[in-house]
């Protein structure tokens, strides 16, 4: 198909040498006299670029120019202006033209720049389909009425510039649903930065999000900028929020409301120009009733509240998932794909999934190494899956004697209890890192 020119100019003279020359080249030629017959045009005809003469009775060129972009974005549109009229031609750049050609008009140039404008075009086509898809690739996938609903609430919210506080148990894929927030915002070229409230120690989490002036806490030596100004045009996303110091939450709060921050030792004052999503496994009005977490900030943190369910309450989801994963894996190792006998999936579906689908990948990740066929089985499923159900220590005395030395039977007893006790505190693995007085890394590992 040949790429189709809307040639807009109230100069019959300039429409017929620009057709002549046009359609010499293959182009297929569409032309209108004034700016509401190029709308109406464009509405039914399509075309792939425009020519817009800038000086047009009636609605000028420039005004034309305005209502094109703002109903059709997409289309290339070239200005003809007259020789000499710069201020014109910088104004039609400002109004999204993207180029210009001067009167008398020279073949070559017109040319080129319509053969620029239609690669620019396609590049930028090109560009949306690969956002569009990296989009769909990191997005929470599933058919479930919940992934479904879950998918409602992120799309209403995307646009929005509104904080979005974002629960849901670990694992459950918090961090994906923000991610994909700030992809479909209106911000999606802009920066996305993430902060683990959790991992960072207390006495740096104010410095990691206001940064810090050279010299300051007595020890910095040089000048470092905070998530709050790496964000800045984007998304800052305060992963953990629930275990953020109660006085590092005082200060988030102060520069939410004021919408302006300070650099740690320096008097200047910041404008703040972030969209905030916080996430958090835990219950923060519960929090907020132990004294634990500020009641404001809460409320500055959930104007839109969305929630995430656990693997369990979508479970139909997880045969699609373990073939996502498995589709994955295969790609990385350059391997054929494996595949799930129907048994193994249905005991997946029924298991109770405390680490939620971040458990999922990593069984995936596990079984596609360690198993040679290429259709996974029941017995090539590990302890607890293939009993499909969260195990119960108790219950299963069997399972936990079955080893024959003393070193196997501590690391199944250790994984058992763990996952017991993760399972007691519905899947909170910091929660449960905390009552066990250990690490949410070794508690994740002990999952896997
Ligand atoms: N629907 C999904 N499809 C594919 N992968 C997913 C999906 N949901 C989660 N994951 C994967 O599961 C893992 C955990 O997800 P994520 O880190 O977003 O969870 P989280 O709720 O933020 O966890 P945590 O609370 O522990 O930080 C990631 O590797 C993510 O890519």
């Amino acid at each position: 198909m040949y790429p189709a020119v809307l040639i807009v100019d109230d100069e019959i003279t300039i429409i017929e040498s620009l057709s002549g020359i046009l359609s010499d080249d293959g182009f297929e030629v569409i032309h209108a006299f004034n700016g509401y017959e190029a709308l109406k045009k464009i509405e039914t005809e399509s075309p792939d670029i425009v020519l817009l003469d800038i000086w047009m009775p009636g609605m000028d060129g420039i005004e034309t120019l305005r209502e094109i972009k703002q109903k059709f974005p997409n289309i290339p549109v070239v200005m003809i202006t007259g020789h000499g009229s710069i201020e014109s031609a910088v104004e039609a750049t400002k109004s999204g033209a993207y180029d210009f050609l001067e009167k008398p008009l020279s073949i070559d140039k017109v040319m080129v720049t319509i053969n620029n404008a239609l690669n620019f075009r396609k590049l930028e086509e090109e560009n949306l389909y690969l956002r569009k898809k990296t989009i769909e690739k990191n997005s929470i996938t599933g058919t479930s009425p919940a992934v479904q609903a879950l998918h409602r609430e992120i799309m209403a919210a995307a646009p929005t510039d509104a904080a979005i506080l974002i629960t849901g148990e670990n694992g459950t894929g918090k961090e994906m649903v923000a991610r994909t927030i700030h992809q479909f915002s209106r911000r999606p070229e802009e920066p996305f930065i993430i902060i683990n409230c959790a991992a960072i120690p207390e006495e740096t989490l104010d410095s990691e999000l206001f940064g810090h002036e050279k010299g300051a806490l007595g020890h910095a030596a040089s000048k470092n900028m905070g998530k709050f100004e790496l964000a800045a045009g984007g998304t800052l996303f305060l992963d953990e929020i629930g275990d953020m110091n109660i006085n590092t939450q005082a200060k988030i709060l102060r520069a939410l409301e004021s919408k302006t921050f300070q650099r740690i030792g320096s008097s200047r004052v910041l404008h703040m120009d972030v969209r905030i999503i916080a996430s958090t496994n835990k219950d923060l009005t519960t929090e907020i009733e132990k004294g634990r977490f500020r009641q404001e900030l809460y409320f500055r943190l959930n104007v839109i509240p969305i929630h995430v369910p656990p693997l369990r309450e979508r479970n139909q989801d997880i045969p699609m998932l373990v073939d996502t994963f498995l589709d994955k894996l295969a790609g990385q190792s350059a391997t054929p794909k494996k595949t799930m006998s129907k048994p193994a999936l249905d005991l997946l579906v029924r298991y109770a999934w405390p680490g939620n689908v971040r458990e999922l990948k990593n069984l995936m990740e596990r079984l596609s190494i360690m198993v040679q066929e290429d259709l996974i089985d029941v017995t090539h499923l590990p302890h607890p899956y293939h009993s499909g159900d969260t195990i119960d220590a108790a219950n299963s005395p069997g399972e936990l004697f079955a080893p024959d030395n003393l070193e196997q039977a501590r690391t199944a007893f250790e994984k058992e209890y763990v996952r017991h006790k993760v399972a007691q505190v519905d899947g909170d693995i910091t929660l449960a890192a905390k009552t066990l007085g250990t690490s949410t890394r070794y508690i994740k590992k002990k999952l896997t």
